[in-house]
């Protein structure tokens, strides 16, 4: 596979700040620091959510990489400040002679890093785990995914993401307009489409909330106007069906994804799975949309579509049996402090998820320095499309 666009992110959850270096973007994508900022308070958004949301308010910083509104072509550093830093300066400083004795986490929580990051990195102390191991990275992922989310969007490409199921409560189907769906998700507590679901959503968090116990959920995400090519089944890691399923996979808590039909496709017949090929309006179309707009790893020019399911949260307020890491006597697991139910946060960082690795791609078939430049690749492409 070929290295179009890079990224990494560093930073502890109670940690100074989180940084992330994002390399291959293109020049002159027009950038402000707002573009990020929404995304960001989208994330921090969704009933369910914890103490530590009413501190952070997550802001960019460009450290490198754009000027005068629009991106160079070099690398874009961002930087977002943990407001709750302010309250673990002595328990997180990297100087020997802070060390606070006695808060070590000895009573590593199951579901969660604690434990086996403790045996594999040779801790004493889960939050020498935690702090990374934290979905507080999601924040940064949301900032990169916002960068690309941008660029795609100057492609006439759109990615969106809601919430259409929260422990066994469904959204209806029968809103079938994607940006309908997106549309009315915005802003609703749950980030969900179907305001009925959501009533019994929302009561769903509360009576796990009042019994310490914590809940899960599906998300979906939805790519509009994505050009017929991307990936390839030359290679199994150019297969972008198989890199959208590990981007979504890797996302705190989620275990499991499926694109289109997924798992019900194993249980249909092959004329109630496979969509029709049509020609009309001078293109190609398909007459349903049940792989999810992939075919043979590439993208055939339908909506992609694809589903992660997040697992409930592991931290509960009641919590579960585990051992007592110096005495291996059985204790109660830790709990500081925790969302009861992150899936409308996790729409978001699903979103970003997606756009990343739909970036990487696009980037691979229509690369160049320039925005420019990609956009008259694209749209010679396009032309090509329309001429056959
Ligand atoms: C947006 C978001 C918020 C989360 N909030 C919490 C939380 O407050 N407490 C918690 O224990 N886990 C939380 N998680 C889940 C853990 O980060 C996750 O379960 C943990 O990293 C272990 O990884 P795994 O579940 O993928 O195995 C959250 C996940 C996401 C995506
Ligand atoms: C900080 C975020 O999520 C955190 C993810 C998280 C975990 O274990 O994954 C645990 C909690 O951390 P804390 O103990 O500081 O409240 C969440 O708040 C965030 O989403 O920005």
């Amino acid at each position: 596979m070929i290295m179009t666009l890079r990224y990494l992110t560093a930073g502890e959850s109670h940690g100074p700040a989180l940084t992330a270096i994002v390399e291959g973007l293109p020049s002159n994508i027009e950038l402000c620091e707002e573009d990020i900022n929404r995304h960001l308070a989208r994330r921090q958004l969704g009933h369910g959510r914890g103490g530590r949301m009413a501190i952070e308010k997550d802001q960019v910083r460009f450290l490198s990489g754009v000027r005068w509104g629009k991106t160079l072509g070099s690398p874009v550093t961002l930087s977002i400040v943990n407001r709750d830093w302010e309250n673990w300066e002595k328990k997180m400083s990297p100087r020997a002679e802070d060390r606070v004795e006695g808060i070590a986490i000895v009573h590593p929580r199951p579901g969660h890093a604690d434990l086996t990051g403790m045996i594999k990195y040779r801790h004493d102390d889960a939050r020498n785990v935690l702090e990374r191991s934290s979905a507080r990275e999601t924040a940064m992922r949301v900032a990169v995914g916002a960068l690309c989310m941008k660029f795609l969007k100057s492609l006439g490409i759109e990615v969106c993401g809601y919430v259409t199921e929260i422990c066994g409560v469904t959204a209806s189907t029968e809103c079938a307009d994607y940006r309908e769906r997106f549309a009315r998700a915005e802003n609703s507590p749950c980030r969900t489409f179907d305001a009925d679901a959501e009533k019994g959503m929302i009561a769903a968090i509360d009576e796990a909330k009042a019994a310490g116990d914590s809940l899960g959920g599906v998300v979906e995400v939805v790519v509009l106007g994505a050009p017929v090519g991307l990936g390839s089944y030359v290679h199994w890691d150019r297969r972008l069906d198989g890199r959208l399923a590990a981007a979504v996979m890797s996302i705190q808590a989620f275990k499991g994804v499926e694109i289109g039909l997924g798992f019900e496709a194993a249980r249909r017949s092959g004329s109630q799975v496979h969509d029709e090929i049509a020609y009309g309006d001078g293109a190609f179309y398909r007459k349903s949309n049940r792989a999810g707009g992939l075919e043979g790893g590439m993208t055939n020019g339908e909506a992609i579509i694809v589903r992660g399911a997040m697992k409930p949260i592991p931290t509960l307020y009641t919590p579960l049996e585990t051992v007592d890491v110096r005495t291996k006597q059985p204790f109660k697991a830790t709990v500081e402090r925790s969302d009861v139910c992150a899936v409308p946060a996790a729409a978001v960082v699903a979103e970003a998820a997606v756009a990343i690795t739909l970036a990487e791609a696009l980037l691979e078939k229509f690369g160049g320095d320039s925005l420019e430049e990609i956009q008259a690749h694209l749209e010679g492409h396009r032309r090509h499309v329309q001429s056959l």
